[in-house]
């Protein structure tokens, strides 16, 4: 039997960008009191019109309507791009998520959404950065996206349909629960298409957060989830804890959405050459490229010792 989860209603800060260049120092101290208190916080007020993120979910959709055979010519690779179906095996649940990706660089007919939401993660790296006492362009500078070497991306995600009227297997997993490598995610969900559930990394103790308590988040039209991300926390010294989170799998009719969900996911990751240091410096300064490299790293080493419990 699947284990029990327990649960409570946190209130989810909302942050609002509006008249950011007057307000910043008001946003930043929002910003902070959210990343150190909270864990996590959505936006609002930001400049992305809710009709550019439908018509980026419709790009989503035509594309994940396409044949596994069209779709496997854009295959996931090492280079952390591409398409994958319930490929995706995560340390936390150790079966493959239930859902389908294209994980995309900077490409056509996407670029305009990617500027867009990379218009709303500079505002947030900039009160970051402020936050922590460094110089406003600091974090902006090692997320340049004109840098060939950036390794910043937007995921398309599609999670698969179930059907209500029959049993869920136990191991059936939409997302299983994780924390992010980058620095910040932007999330963008659509209304309706709920299951998504957070827990601060403050608030746990156990294993992936498994055994802590977690809120569910429900899709707003307009609002941005925010993820603190394993970057963030460490270029924080640990002020700013990365926030784990998943997506349930729907399990009781009268309550769950069983039907397909369509999210994306604007991961803030750095330019490989860029130097990662806190302010307190109470980590070695390592580049953008090793940082995520040991993050991947660290995810299948996880995975395997993972398998390997399985398999006792
Ligand atoms: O689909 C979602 O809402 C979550 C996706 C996610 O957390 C991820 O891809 O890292
Ligand atoms: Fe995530």
């Amino acid at each position: 039997m699947a284990k029990q989860t327990k649960y409570s209603n946190r209130t989810i800060p909302k942050i609002s960008l509006h008249d950011f260049d007057t307000r910043i120092d008001t946003i930043a101290a929002e910003l902070v009191a959210a990343a150190e208190t909270d864990g996590f916080f959505a936006v609002v007020g930001h400049e992305i019109p809710w009709h550019d993120v439908s018509a980026q979910f419709a790009q989503a959709e035509r594309f994940f309507a396409l044949s596994d055979v069209v779709k496997s010519t854009v295959p996931f690779t090492r280079q952390n791009t591409g398409w994958e179906k319930a490929a995706q095996v995560r340390p936390s649940t150790g079966q493959p998520d239930q859902k389908e990706s294209y994980q995309m660089q900077f490409r056509k007919a996407s670029l305009a959404f990617m500027r867009k939401a990379h218009v709303v993660s500079e505002k947030l790296m900039i009160c970051l950065a402020r936050g922590l006492g460094f110089d406003d362009d600091y974090f902006v500078r090692a997320h340049d996206i004109t840098d060939p070497d950036i390794q910043t991306v937007l995921r398309l995600l599609h999670y698969f349909p179930l059907n209500p009227a029959a049993r869920v297997p136990d191991t059936h997993s939409r997302a299983g629960a994780h924390t992010d490598w980058g620095l910040l995610t932007l999330l963008f969900q659509r209304p309706g298409e709920s299951g998504l559930e957070i827990c601060p990394g403050r608030d746990v103790f156990t294993e992936f957060a498994l055994g802590d308590t977690w809120t569910s988040v429900e899709p707003i039209e307009g609002e941005i989830i925010c993820n603190i991300g394993d970057l963030l926390m460490s270029w924080s010294d640990d002020r700013f804890k990365s926030n784990f989170h998943r997506v349930r799998t729907p399990r009781d009719p009268t309550v769950d959405y069983f039907g397909p969900r369509y999210s994306m996911a604007y991961f803030n990751q750095p330019v490989r050459s860029c130097r990662i240091q806190g302010p307190l410096k109470k980590y070695p300064t390592i580049s953008g490229a090793e940082f995520i490299q040991a993050a991947i790293q660290r995810n299948y080493a996880a995975l395997e010792a993972r398998m390997a419990l399985d398999r006792i």
